[in-house]
């Protein structure tokens, strides 16, 4: 059992994260259940705060720690660089903690899981970092524009590069600049127990957070900047009065536009995000599958359910992938493919994707992602069937992309104006109808939804 301090903590998550293959959350959830229960709030928000940041700012980090080190950062042992961008990043982005702490701290954690001698390396190039920082300058953008980006705002160069191509620099600037802020708790009120008037009172009443508005096109959320406790002590949680989703994947099920008594299937429901909304908007009448090939995710999904009082969901482990039951062909009314994909576009929530995601899985995620939306097809009603195709990405190839190819090959669908359907929603349907969120525009996590429905 290590001590619950707060930088051990983060250390922890951050060298486990290079070397397990799972997420951030994941991690952050099985991490603070073993040690910090009993860790009082400031050191959670601490442990947060650097693991988080050092996600964030880490090529700028490393850009630093080589000048200072004189030596590749391939060259430097991966859990000594997790301490010294730790205590880098203390040093250039956390003005409250004096520099002696950020260096003291790191040499204690180089000496308990490195050696003496390592602990002095640390010591020496921390210390020179407190001596030079006022000084440190990015590369110049005169010589080469995207790679000084990648280090200025520290994002992979590859990713710059996709999109400045996509959108010139200014654009791709604002883009990355706005990824490393730190986002809003966004909750969608479960209006089957509360409206958002009811549950925003609620906050503000409670203190929740330190800025409280509403969302600007999601009808049912309500933003909480700067909140002041975690979620499951925000009031109404036990109630099941809302659920955690950012406003873009909000307008899934707004635009799948379900009604009560129809028969609807959340084909990736995943741990019920959005089955959770669709529930609400049929309130609670008819019927809702809820279908994923993670077994242990649809297992959470019923615990959600309950909790949110949604009691029309019924749920079925399948891999969208294998032969369907012949029985479930053509009988949904509504269908929504929530598909797994690169997640660029929630990078401000998930800054370890910038780090995870590579280029050579576009054609990979492309080609599942076409599987995933054809064989939900054929579940659709000849007559009258909506199909919502969403992803958290904004990048072409997993999107437009994947539409048209669907489009191509089934040529009963067709793809419907959401500016037109939806006239709120106008300002981010594309010149298809389809809407394309882009977080420096719309300040919502990146996103994409198109709607198809049986042609008529
Ligand atoms: C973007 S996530 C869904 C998030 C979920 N809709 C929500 O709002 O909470 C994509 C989901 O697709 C599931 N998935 C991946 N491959 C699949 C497949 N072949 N068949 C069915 N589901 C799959 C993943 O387990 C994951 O839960």
């Amino acid at each position: 059992m290590i001590s619950g301090d707060a930088r051990e903590l983060a250390f922890r998550i951050l060298s486990e994260l290079e070397t397990r293959r799972t997420t951030l959350d994941r991690l952050i959830d099985e991490e603070f259940e073993k040690i910090a229960p009993g860790m009082d709030r400031r050191d959670r928000a601490l442990a947060f705060a650097l693991v988080y940041g050092v996600l964030r700012w880490r090529a700028k980090l490393d850009w630093h720690i080589e000048g200072l080190a004189n030596r590749p950062l391939n060259k430097i042992r991966p859990d000594m660089r997790n301490i010294l961008r730790m205590g880098l990043f203390q040093m250039l982005f956390m003005s409250r903690i004096p520099d002696s702490a950020a260096v003291n701290t790191a040499v204690n954690l180089a000496k308990k899981y490195g050696s003496p001698k390592l602990a002095g390396f640390v010591n020496a190039l921390l210390r020179n970092a407190a001596r030079q920082k006022t000084a440190f300058a990015d590369p110049d953008p005169a010589r080469d524009p995207v790679p000084a980006l990648a280090v200025s705002q520290s994002f992979p160069e590859w990713i710059v590069r996709r999109w400045n191509n996509r959108l010139g620099l200014d654009e791709t600037r604002l883009l990355c600049r706005y990824n490393n802020q730190i986002p809003p708790l966004t909750l969608r009120a479960n209006t089957l127990r509360i409206s958002r008037e009811a549950l925003t009172e609620k906050m503000v009443f409670a203190d929740a957070a330190e800025t409280i508005c509403g969302t600007k096109y999601a009808p049912d959320g309500i933003c909480l900047w700067g909140p002041h406790v975690p979620v499951s002590e925000l009031p109404g949680f036990a109630e099941g009065y809302f659920q955690v989703q950012d406003e873009a994947p909000q307008l899934a099920a707004h635009v799948l536009d379900c009604r009560p008594g129809q028969d609807v299937l959340d084909a990736c429901a995943g741990l019920g995000g959005k089955t959770g909304h669709i529930a609400q908007l049929m309130e609670n009448r008819g019927r809702i599958l809820g279908m994923d090939s993670d077994m242990g995710k649809l297992r959470e999904l019923s615990l959600e359910m309950n909790r949110l009082g949604a009691d029309n969901v019924e749920t079925c482990p399948h891999d969208l992938r294998q032969p369907l039951d012949p029985e479930k062909l053509g009988t949904f009314d509504r269908i929504l493919v929530d598909a797994p994909c690169s997640g660029l576009g929630v990078i401000r929530r998930n800054p370890d994707i910038k780090w995870t995601a590579r280029q050579a899985d576009f054609q990979g995620h492309a080609r599942k992602q076409l599987q995933l939306l054809s064989h939900a097809a054929a579940l659709l009603k000849p007559s009258g069937g909506v199909m919502v195709y969403a992803v958290c990405s904004m990048e072409p190839e997993e999107t437009n992309g994947v539409v048209s190819a669907f489009l191509e090959k089934t040529a009963r669908f067709e793809l419907q104006d959401m500016g037109l359907l939806f006239p709120g929603l106008a300002d981010l349907a594309d010149d298809r109808g389809c809407l394309t969120l882009l977080p420096h525009r719309h300040a919502t996590d990146g996103f994409f939804i198109a709607r198809l429905r049986v042609c008529p």
